[in-house]
């Protein structure tokens, strides 16, 4: 059993900073667990929609909840033609996460939430709307059609592989998707959830705290360490080019994107699901070379600095050998995330007060202003 991570220092690491019944992170012999069930648990025998169930309203659905709840969410996915228009004037050269901010803020425009009683209506509106957001703005800017994005696909990941690539994903790559959502759903008070849960303090809209967590959650010591990852490992030819290309790295003291973590010690339990679907994703491809050097990678980093894969890091080579373009695997963190920062609204709403924390002041003395003809 690995002890919880020693924290200190900056970040408000070590320091509560309020109470969940959601997910614990790091915690001695469990690892992460969602609402008391092991993630590992939950990855071998739930669906994507289960969890997010599980995650929104509490405990996992009967047969009956959750065909119902699957149905309530296909009916979900359609966009509104003031939305499909703004999407159609973003750039193809956006940052998708960019499109992600925009098309959450622009759904609360049109869908605005006017009470905190339609709040889990409006949680459910956004799990089924964002993978139609991000596919609908790629396929209109990169290939130039207006997709339907309306599909049969009973789950979120079919769907979300269906839309991007205008055809049903086979069934491992659905599998994967599914398992991939299930790995990003929660993540207790992590920077982007803990964005949302400030601007949930503030008795603001949900829309709002999940436009703000958007923004958290793309920058690269964050979401965005699963696009930066891909980009370390894409061009490495080989285990060999994999070791010297990261001990350059090391040396020059750059940070190595898809390792480490704010909280876990000695592995992400992520990490080990993720990494075993995308072995299996290599040899359905007919080319494990992105798997060989990610393995290289972990093995290194491990020798050398002992740092871990967080559950970014095999994310890439995975996304990849599913044919999902780099700049979209930050968004399908959203599309999966959207649950846990969706029930953290709901959870501070429900015992609220405003999160306002203090500052040591190490700024210059008090002093008088100068007129500006003087200065
Ligand atoms: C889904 C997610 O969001 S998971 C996180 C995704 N982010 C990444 O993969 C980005 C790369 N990783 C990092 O930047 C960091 O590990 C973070 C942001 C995740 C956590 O940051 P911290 O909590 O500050 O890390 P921690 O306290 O464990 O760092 C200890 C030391 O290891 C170093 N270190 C940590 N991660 C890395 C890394 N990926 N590469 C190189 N060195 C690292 C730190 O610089 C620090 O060195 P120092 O003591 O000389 O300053
Ligand atoms: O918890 C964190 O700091 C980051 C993380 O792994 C996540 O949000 O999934």
């Amino acid at each position: 059993m690995s002890e919880a991570k020693k924290l200190s220092g900056a970040g408000l690491r070590g320091q509560s900073a309020g109470e969940t019944a959601l997910s614990t992170v790091g915690v001695s012999g469990s690892g992460l667990t969602y609402r008391g069930y092991d993630v590992k648990d939950l990855g071998e025998n739930a669906t994507f929609e289960e969890v997010a169930y599980l995650i929104l309203y509490g405990e996992l659905p009967t047969q009956a909840q959750l065909d119902a709840y699957k149905t309530k969410l296909k009916g979900m996915r359609g966009l509104p033609q003031a939305l499909k228009e703004v999407l159609e004037r973003i750039p193809a050269d956006a940052h998708p996460m960019d499109v992600m901010r925009t098309g959450c803020s622009m759904l609360g425009n049109l869908e605005a939430e006017h009470s905190f009683s339609q709040q889990s209506e409006i949680s459910d509106r956004l799990l089924a709307a964002f993978p139609s957001i991000i596919c609908y703005w790629y396929r209109f800017s990169h290939d130039g059609v207006r997709i339907e994005t309306e599909t049969d696909d009973a789950q979120i990941g079919a769907h979300f592989l269906h839309l991007l690539h205008g055809k049903a994903p086979s069934a491992l790559h659905a599998k994967v998707m599914d398992v991939s959502l299930i790995l990003y759903a929660e993540h207790e008070f992590n920077a982007s959830t803990f964005t949302a849960r400030v601007c949930a303090s503030t008795l603001s809209d949900m829309h709002s705290c999940v436009t703000g967590a958007i923004g958290s959650l793309r920058g690269p010591l964050h979401g965005g360490a699963n696009e930066a990852a891909m980009e370390l490992i894409q061009d490495m030819k080989d285990e060999a080019d994999a070791r010297d290309i990261l001990m350059g790295k090391l040396e020059r003291k750059d940070k190595i994107m898809g390792f480490g973590h704010a909280i876990y010690r000695d592995s992400d339990p992520r990490n080990a699901i993720i990494k075993e679907w995308s072995e299996k994703l290599a040899a359905a491809n007919g080319d494990d070379r992105l798997y060989r050097v990610s393995v290289a990678c972990e093995a290194l980093m491990w020798e050398q600095k002992k740092l871990f894969c967080n559950a970014d890091f095999f994310h890439a080579s995975a996304y990849h050998y599913m044919d999902i373009p780099t700049k979209l695997f930050t968004p399908i963190f959203v599309c999966s995330r959207l649950t846990g920062w969706a029930a953290h609204v709901m959870e501070q709403r429900s015992n609220n007060r405003i999160i306002r924390p203090s500052a040591d002041y190490v700024g210059v003395a008090p002093r008088k202003v100068v007129p500006i003809a003087k200065r």
